[in-house]
């Protein structure tokens, strides 16, 4: 990106985002012409919107509206938002540099980030209040219908009840687990296929299969929440889905102490076997590519979360600190993935890692088996 000839507010958005994300930021500004703008306002007013939703500093009934009206701030050219301490408090604070940016985006890419701003906003309110009942996050069932008090019903009717209870339970029509990780990294999958597609950069197809779009970011966030559990628990924030948890621990802060490490490392290696389902979608969706900087921009991430699960399997150290990708493997992945093929070849070493960590009494050998097959037939 030439810095020169581009306005003040339009560099400073650069700026923002290299402070965010310094290795992001480089493969951003690899992609091409209005893309490679269209992207970088969508990943500081994303940056934003995730600052509200971790600003622990504001009360609920305040956080829940500012996250379901923030798409309409977007058009609100003076405003900014000031009462954060989060380290990225600076993209809400300056706001109004991004958003004058923004609105100087092509109206079809306003579209898009102003519809997945709406749709993450409203997600994210929604597992506000639902976190206020102590309901898990990863995927939650709808909360039921209704709570009845059994026993002010005749014996007849109690036996209706709870057929309609186990109905709901059973019948996936029923049972729409709106996942956490669908609302803050799903949508960003979907935004950015309409975005590639709009730009004429990528086929129409790519944004028709919104589930493909969806595993993406699924995978990259999942492979987060994994990594992040110690930085979490530190900051009170629980991200890890009950129905896993529930299985080897009473409460999930337990994983921290020395005594439950063997409980702890069976669920971590649950978790990883699950946020592994998703690469036969990741293949997929990046096969559908053509735009050799938009097929980096998009593959780069992905490589880095499977290394970052490679390095987190069966790995106490999860429990004692963050495990970070060492910064030469991290470097070899960003020259690496340029293509398909070496993309198959990265992701199948790494399997191959998990493979060969995988322990006969874990309790879940045999599905981590099962996917490392998967993939490596896959690749
Ligand atoms: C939550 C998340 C995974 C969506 C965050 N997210 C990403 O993780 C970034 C990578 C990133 O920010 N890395 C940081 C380190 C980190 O924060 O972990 C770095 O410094 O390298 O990539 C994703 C991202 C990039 C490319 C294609 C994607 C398809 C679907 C979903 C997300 C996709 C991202 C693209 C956009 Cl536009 C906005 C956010 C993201």
């Amino acid at each position: 990106t030439d810095m020169n000839n581009m306005s003040n507010t339009l560099r400073t958005c650069y700026l923002y985002l290299d402070q965010t994300s310094r290795s992001f930021a480089a493969v951003i500004r690899a992609l091409d012409g209005e893309l490679r703008d269209a992207v970088c306002i969508f990943y500081l007013v994303l940056r934003a919107l995730d600052t509200l939703e971790d600003s622990s500093s504001i009360p609920y009934h305040i956080k829940a509206p500012l996250l379901q009206s923030f798409h309409t701030r977007l058009y609100q050219p003076l405003w900014n938002y000031s009462e954060s301490c989060e380290k990225d408090r600076q993209v809400l604070e300056d706001f109004s540099t991004i958003s004058l940016e923004f609105r100087k985006l092509a109206l079809v890419y306003r579209d898009i980030i102003t519809d997945i701003c709406w749709q993450m906003g409203e997600g994210m309110a929604e597992m506000l209040e639902s976190k206020l009942f102590t309901m898990d996050d990863w995927e939650r069932v709808n909360n039921m219908i209704f709570k009845p008090n059994l026993y002010c019903f005749p014996s007849f009717l109690i036996v209706i009840i709870l057929i309609f209870y186990l109905f709901q339970y059973l019948n996936p029509l029923f049972y729409q687990p709106p996942q956490y990780c669908h609302y803050v990294a799903g949508l960003v999958g979907i935004g950015l296929s309409q975005l590639f597609a709009a730009s004429g950069q990528e086929e129409e197809v790519i944004r028709e299969d919104t589930e493909l779009a969806n595993s993406m970011g699924l995978f990259l966030q999942k492979t987060n929440i994994i990594r992040d559990y110690l930085e979490d628990q530190q900051e009170g924030r629980e991200f890890w889905p009950k129905e896993v948890w529930g299985k080897y621990a009473k409460t999930l802060s337990e994983f921290t102490q020395r005594e439950c490490m063997p409980a702890a490392v069976s669920c971590l290696n649950e978790l990883v076997t699950n946020a592994m389902q998703h690469i036969p979608d990741v293949f997929t969706y990046l096969s559908h590519l053509h735009n050799p900087d938009v097929f980096t921009f998009c593959a780069i991430p992905q490589v880095m979360a499977i290394a970052t699960l490679a390095a987190c399997y069966n790995n106490t150290q999860v429990f004692r600190g963050v495990v970070k990708i060492r910064k030469g493997l991290a470097v070899t992945l960003m020259m690496e993935a340029k293509n398909m093929t070496a993309v198959k070849d990265i992701m199948a070493r790494q399997t191959l890692e998990i493979a060969e960590a995988i322990k006969p009494e874990d309790p879940s050998a045999s599905e981590t088996h099962h996917v490392v097959k998967k993939v490596l037939r896959l690749a």
